[in-house]
């Protein structure tokens, strides 16, 4: 399988103050294969979001590679990383920051609509069939300031896919919801996976890392361990033996 990223020596350190510095990341490796589901875990503080950011050009890190597609990041300025951001990787965070003044379908049309690649009617009939897919197709007209936590995550998914994706980054994209809500997106990403796109979340929770087939851990900067585990089918794998054999892991490991 190729790769879609490629990290090499990745560093990310921040001024605090005058002669302080924080080394947030240190020489981080990390090669994403092209298909892989791949979450990041570790204590709070240890740099997970740092990593997805620099990982995805949202930010800039201060030493090391990152080639997307076997395009290296550093070289791009601003316009082009956002080009590449928009046309070719999704998003979807904790708090969706969704546009309030437009319905569920307009906040998923939107970033096809920036991109501008395609009319309004072809944009129209994929943002229905993504909200088909994770059934919210009947909230479409309504407006988001009526969705649930739940369904917001959802049309957060359908907005992040509305471009086609090739890879979908997520920070904690469960982080607010019940354990029922967190199965049920997680399902959908299973899927989403499955049809192909890539994705790299980050998770404190062990339920949501069990769904993804590799899982790296980190502290204070540094991927201290990962596991490789086979790609989780729903329909014939148990969940619950993931999920202890992830803890086991994560005992073992003194993490
Ligand atoms: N721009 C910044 N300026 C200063 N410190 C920063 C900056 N960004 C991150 N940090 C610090 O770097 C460390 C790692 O932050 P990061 O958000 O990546 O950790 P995390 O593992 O995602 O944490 P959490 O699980 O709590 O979200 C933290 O100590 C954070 O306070």
């Amino acid at each position: 399988m190729s790769n879609i990223i490629e990290v090499s020596g990745m560093g990310k350190k921040v001024e605090l103050g005058k002669n302080i510095e924080l080394q947030i990341l240190k020489d981080i490796d990390l090669v994403i294969e092209k298909g892989e589901f791949i979450s990041v875990m570790g204590p709070s503080g240890s740099g997970k979001s740092t990593l997805l950011y620099n990982v995805s050009g949202m930010d800039r890190m201060t030493s090391g590679t990152v080639t997307f597609k076997g395009q290296s990041l550093s070289t791009l300025d601003e316009e082009e990383l956002a080009k590449i951001r928009l046309n070719q990787m999704g998003f979807i965070f904790q708090d969706i920051n969704l546009l309030k003044n437009l319905s569920v379908i307009d906040n998923v049309m939107f970033p096809a609509l920036v991109l501008n690649k395609e009319d309004k009617h072809t944009i129209q009939l994929k943002a229905k069939r993504l909200l088909e897919m994770t059934g919210i197709q009947k909230i479409a007209d309504n407006q988001i300031t009526q969705a649930s936590g739940g369904q917001l995550q959802r049309v957060g998914i359908c907005r992040a896919l509305i471009n086609n994706p090739d890879i979908l980054f997520g920070d904690e994209p469960t982080g607010s919801l019940d354990s029922k809500s967190t199965e049920e997106i997680m399902t959908i990403l299973a899927e989403i996976n499955k049809n192909g796109t890539t994705i790299m979340l980050v998770t404190h929770d062990a339920k949501v890392a069990a769904r993804t087939e590799k899982v790296l851990f980190m502290v204070d900067g540094e991927i201290v361990a990962q596991k490789k585990m086979k790609k989780y089918d729903a329909l014939h794998d148990n969940i619950k033996e993931r999920e202890e054999s992830l803890m086991k892991w994560l005992v073992e490991n003194g993490i």
